[in-house]
């Protein structure tokens, strides 16, 4: 298969470039990492979640890599990590040991001739405090999605997006664990194809998905399925991330037959892209806020693939709004037929689990 030429009249084409080489350059820190798999290199944030050197490597190679290939653009990202916890007494190693990945991975690219300190990890890292909003361009990046996932040695993906004056153009996402071709039925895993895909979308331009070294690259599409009886769908992995009470009650209003698939990350956003299943959805518990980052690179990819992507009463989300995005109740990820179905079986078990009035 040879790739097919760029598209013609993107006007996003060096962005779109420079991202993907960005987040395949991560990936390749990312894989490191889990094949050793350092749990003694888990931290736990504030918040209680946990952060790896994988997720602050892989910021900062992101921000290098744009900055690398982008050197006449303003910088400014709104991204996950921040320097925060590396800067405090007793984390002189871990953060030894990130800047020892970073420079490592570098070289072993080739690309660039250039040797990072701890200072100018702890510098790019905060390179991502941006707040985004509705002016502007905004790189939107979440270093390692699915950490939960990454530690287990599960999905995760690390997914980056463009946003211009509150829209996201531009999305590109390496998922270094998921098929190349399409996933089994089980949590992502592979069916013996090759292993490793790197989606992304411009606005306007469509959706591919090609092999992280960029070998081989096809278009892709939201599958056609019109019958909710005929859907799977996927939801999140861990049980704390979505209310299952009512996603089960939804599935059931819908009819649908087969089991959830669960995965980590936004490859669930990827593989609702190629079609390898029919739906996407979360309903956060306590209606808590969403941050931009978990959503903006998985949803253009999957509206270029000419799906849709609503919140749980069908609007669309709104990146505009800082680092958390503007939504009601949920969000759900399909193709035109069946997602007014999906918001009226939605808005009907939320009324009956009273999570809306
Ligand atoms: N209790 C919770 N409820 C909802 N989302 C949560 C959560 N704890 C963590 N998350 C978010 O869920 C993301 C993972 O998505 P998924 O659940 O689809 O695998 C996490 O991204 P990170 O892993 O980047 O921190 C995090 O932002
Ligand atoms: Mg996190
Ligand atoms: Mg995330
Ligand atoms: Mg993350």
């Amino acid at each position: 298969m040879s790739p097919p030429p760029p598209a013609a009249g993107n006007p996003y084409r060096a962005e779109h470039a420079a991202a993907k080489k960005a987040v395949a350059l991560a990936a390749r820190l990312c894989q490191k990492v889990q094949q050793d798999l350092l749990k003694l290199d888990v931290q736990t944030k504030a918040d209680r979640t946990p952060v790896t050197v994988a997720d602050y490597g892989s910021q900062v190679l992101v921000s290098l890599v744009l900055k690398m290939e982008l050197p006449s653009e303003t910088f400014s990202m709104v991204a996950e990590e921040d320097s925060e916890d590396l800067r405090k007494d007793g984390a002189e190693e871990i953060l030894e040991h990130i800047t020892k990945l970073v420079n490592e991975t570098v070289m072993d690219d080739g690309s660039y001739s250039i040797t990072l300190s701890k200072e100018d990890v702890l510098v790019a890292l905060d390179g991502g405090r941006s707040e985004g909003g509705p002016s502007g361009r905004h790189w939107i990046l979440d270093p390692i999605d699915g950490t939960k996932g990454f530690i287990r040695g599960d999905q995760y993906a690390i997914a980056l997006a463009l946003l211009d004056k509150g829209k996201v153009v531009l999305g590109a996402m390496a998922c270094p664990n998921l098929p190349f071709k399409s996933i089994g039925n089980h949590n992502g895993g592979s069916s013996g194809d090759q292993v490793g895909a790197l989606f992304s979308a411009t606005i306007g331009c469509g959706a591919t998905v090609e092999t992280l070294e960029g070998s081989q690259r096809q278009k892709i599409s939201v599958c056609s399925i019109n019958n909710p009886v005929d859907a799977s769908f996927f939801e999140p992995y861990e049980i704390r991330h979505s209310m299952r009470d009512c996603t089960s009650s939804i599935a059931k209003k819908l009819g649908i037959q087969a089991p959830p698939v669960r995965i980590d990350s936004q490859a669930k956003y990827a593989a609702i892209a190629r079609g390898d299943g029919a739906i996407y959805w979360r309903f956060p518990h306590n209606r808590s806020r969403l941050t931009v980052w978990d959503h903006a690179s998985g949803s253009i990819i999957v509206t270029e693939a000419g799906g849709l992507v609503k919140d749980a009463s069908g609007n669309d989300l709104d990146f505009s709004k800082g680092r958390h995005l503007g939504h009601e109740g949920g969000i759900i990820a399909t193709n035109k037929y069946l997602m007014p179905l999906v918001v009226e079986a939605a808005q009907e078990a939320m009324k009956q689990e009273g999570i809306l009035g």
